[in-house]
């Protein structure tokens, strides 16, 4: 019998069994646990809610998983339940490394579990399963691979960011071909997510994820499963690269008009555009680049459609190649307060969405 095939009988009917998730009480007093704010620490002790997370990943028996941030290891039970070839868990607290020995103490024998005691925005994960044969990403089943977690809140956004850069770019975890995500957000960061055109929540992240995948919204847990409780509730989310991605333009360009488009989210969309050009061009490359991309310039940037948000995309790319020297201009970086004085309105480009 295969190893991995071994695994569900010792968990049901040879009688070895993970050991039970700790109580909250536990940890406080093997671990003299204190949630790190910092770290984002919210954790989820109900292993009906993570098994319901590891079941939207779709299955993953025999396959490779990634966890960020196991933490106490709730999340990390149900993937070794599903018989996963190997999981990898990357995690910052060493707090949490003793439970994740035992854990992998009990399932190695069938299965290849590896801890990283790190910062999951470091890690190589091109490198995380050398045995995992690499997938033709127009292939139509996807890749073997999967990134799950429980996010850190602090980070979710600029991590979800980098992993659509990857995933456009084919490098990390999309070096093995179409690989998914399952992963947690804060409810209003995963209906953003989501958002179609003309919703409230229409925003950058938005459209980004909507370019290269097909993000859903899968369900919603209460902030009361958590502890510590968060302020709010936490929407589970399933991020599958699309075997075309809607544009070919390399991601840090698309990045950067997608977020001056929605940089002044309540103006008219031509405000935030106008503002990839110099000054001295400013007036001229604006005109030119709403009339080539057929976009209505008084349109607010939540009524664009991908495809509208992408042709802008795509004249700025082209205009970028006829002229070198405007790719480099950042209109904030001169003089940052004098253009929030003179428009005499706040520019919310910063704002995390
Ligand atoms: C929201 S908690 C989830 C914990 C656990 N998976 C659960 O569901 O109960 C986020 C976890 O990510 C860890 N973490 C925070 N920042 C991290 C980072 N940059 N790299 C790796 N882990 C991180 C925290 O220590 C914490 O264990």
């Amino acid at each position: 019998m295969a190893a991995t095939t071994k695994i569900s009988k010792a968990l049901t009917s040879t009688g070895i069994r993970l050991p039970p998730l700790p109580t909250i009480r536990d940890l406080i007093k093997l671990y003299q646990l204190r949630a790190i704010k910092q770290l984002s620490q919210n954790f989820l002790m109900d292993e009906r809610l993570t098994d319901k997370i590891v079941r939207a990943a779709g299955n993953i028996r025999d396959h490779y998983v990634l966890e960020v941030g196991p933490g106490p290891g709730a999340i990390t039970r149900s993937i070794i339940r599903q018989n996963p070839r190997h999981l990898v868990v990357v995690e910052k607290d060493r707090r949490f490394m003793p439970t994740m020995e035992m854990l992998a103490e009990v399932a190695q024998p069938f299965m290849r579990m590896d801890i990283v005691q790190g910062d999951i925005l470091d890690h190589r994960i091109e490198n995380a399963f050398p045995d995992c044969p690499q997938h033709d990403w127009m292939d139509v089943k996807l890749a073997p691979v999967h990134l799950i977690g429980n996010l850190p809140f602090a980070i979710s956004t600029r991590l979800l960011i980098n992993w659509l850069r990857d995933m456009s770019l084919r490098t990390g975890a999309w070096t093995y071909g179409r690989a998914s995500l399952t992963l947690t957000f804060q409810k209003e960061v995963a209906e953003r997510i989501v958002a179609p055109t003309l919703s409230d929540q229409r925003c950058r992240l938005s459209v980004m994820n909507q370019i290269w995948s097909n993000p859903e919204l899968r369900f919603v847990i209460s902030g009361r499963a958590f502890v510590p409780k968060p302020q709010v509730d936490v929407g589970v989310v399933t991020i599958v690269p699309m075997r075309t991605p809607l544009t070919q333009v390399h991601f840090d360009t698309v990045e950067k008009v997608v977020r001056h488009i929605f940089s002044m989210r309540q103006k008219y969309c031509r405000r935030g555009v106008a503002n990839l050009y110099p000054p001295e061009v400013r007036d001229e490359l604006t005109e030119q680049t709403f009339r080539q991309a057929e976009v209505d310039p008084l349109a607010r940037s939540f009524q664009l459609s991908v495809a509208e948000c992408l042709r802008i995309v795509e004249v700025y790319d082209a205009l970028v190649r006829k002229h070198p020297e405007i790719a480099g201009y950042d209109y904030r970086a001169p003089k940052v307060k004098a253009a929030v004085v003179e428009d005499g309105e706040r520019d919310d480009s910063d704002v995390e969405r």
